[in-house]
């Protein structure tokens, strides 16, 4: 196996190649860009036109996508997996992932879309850098665009895989790629109405990517992963990788979507939330429910039929998000 197929061993490690480009038998040329970033380009004459993104341990903790990862990259540079599409390979925030941690100082995952720049450190440079390796990725024109941003919850979930769509003024949400995520093995799209400050919203928003956060199950430590089940995912991917991917049935088989009601923001070290600390995502409230309390008796009750919650997290630095409150959709508004 090439060198640079060992990708997570070098991040883990802290290491640069000694090498920095190699190609496979089949002329598959193996790029290392910086820490945990590698580009993957096949031969001219078997270039599809698509440029994939695959993203992973932007948490630390989050290991069985950075597992997924690593498993695709080694087949790569075995020159068992034939890539038809160029790919960028990206371990978001190596200082966590070799402290297992889900970040060191601040979310990694809440500096992008130019939050970085009105914050300072270690992971508001990497948020800055992430976003310079895919608007670089993603500059050549007349191709298409795919970004996977992959994760895993802290808490169990009653829906275990599941999607979150980002949001642009005057950008439709695409059946197409709903029904190749539902072929993928999810069982949900949170289709978003908003902003966001996510690097699937980056690539969604700014540099014009299908883009998608996919969650894969609960967050274990490497080696644990057992429990988390990507094969659908990963037989997916690699037809992507390959050309290969049957064409999809526009219909979305039982894909349960949904919208957002409300972000649960913490506004002060007062927030309370008033769920059981082992709740489940999509987990249902009924409407009266008191949700959370803040200063000055600001309350959060429930208002919405059929609301449930995602990511309650109390703990999230005051100004952030500390939960999701979201409702049924439906599939009208589809491109
Ligand atoms: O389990 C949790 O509370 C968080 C899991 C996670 O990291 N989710 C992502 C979702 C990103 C998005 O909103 O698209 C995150 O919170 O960053
Ligand atoms: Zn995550």
């Amino acid at each position: 196996m090439l060198a640079l197929g060992k990708l997570l061993e070098l991040t883990l490690a802290g290491r640069e190649p000694a090498e920095k480009t190699q190609l496979t038998v089949e002329g598959v040329r193996m790029r290392w860009l910086s820490e945990g970033a590698l580009e993957v380009r096949p031969p001219e004459a078997r270039d599809n036109g698509l440029d994939l993104l695959l993203s992973a341990g932007i948490h630390g903790n989050e290991t069985a996508p950075i597992e997924l990862l690593d498993r695709l990259l080694h087949d790569i540079a075995r020159g068992d997996l034939k890539p038809r599409a160029r790919i960028l390979f990206l371990f978001g925030n190596p200082e966590a992932i070799r402290k297992g941690e889900r970040f060191v100082e601040q979310d990694v995952n809440r500096l992008f879309n130019g939050r970085h720049e009105q914050s300072s450190g270690s992971e508001a440079l990497r948020a800055c850098e992430l976003e310079r390796l895919a608007a670089s990725f993603f500059s050549k024109p007349d191709r298409q665009r795919l970004h996977y941003d992959l994760h895993t919850a802290i808490r169990g979930s009653k829906i275990e895989q599941f999607a979150l769509y980002p949001w642009k003024e005057g950008r439709q949400h695409s059946r197409r790629e709903l029904a190749r995520l539902r072929a993928a093995g999810m069982e949900a799209v949170l289709l978003q109405n908003k902003p966001s400050i996510v690097f699937s919203s980056y690539t969604y928003d700014k540099l014009d990517a299908e883009a998608f956060t996919l969650e894969l199950g609960k967050a274990r430590p490497f080696g644990q992963n057992d429990g988390v089940n990507v094969s659908l995912l990963e037989t997916r991917l690699k037809q992507i990788i390959e050309g290969t991917e049957p064409e999809t049935e526009e219909g979305l088989d039982g894909l349960q979507l949904f919208s957002v009601a409300r972000e649960i923001i913490k506004h002060s070290d007062a927030f309370r939330l008033n769920l059981p600390a082992d709740i489940q995502n999509f987990s249902e409230l009924d409407v009266g429910y008191v949700l959370a309390e803040d200063i000055a008796n600001t309350r959060w009750v429930i208002e919405e039929q059929g609301a449930r919650i995602i990511f309650p997290n109390p703990k999230v630095k005051n100004g952030l998000r500390a939960g999701i409150l979201i409702v049924p959709s439906t599939d009208e508004n589809l491109a």
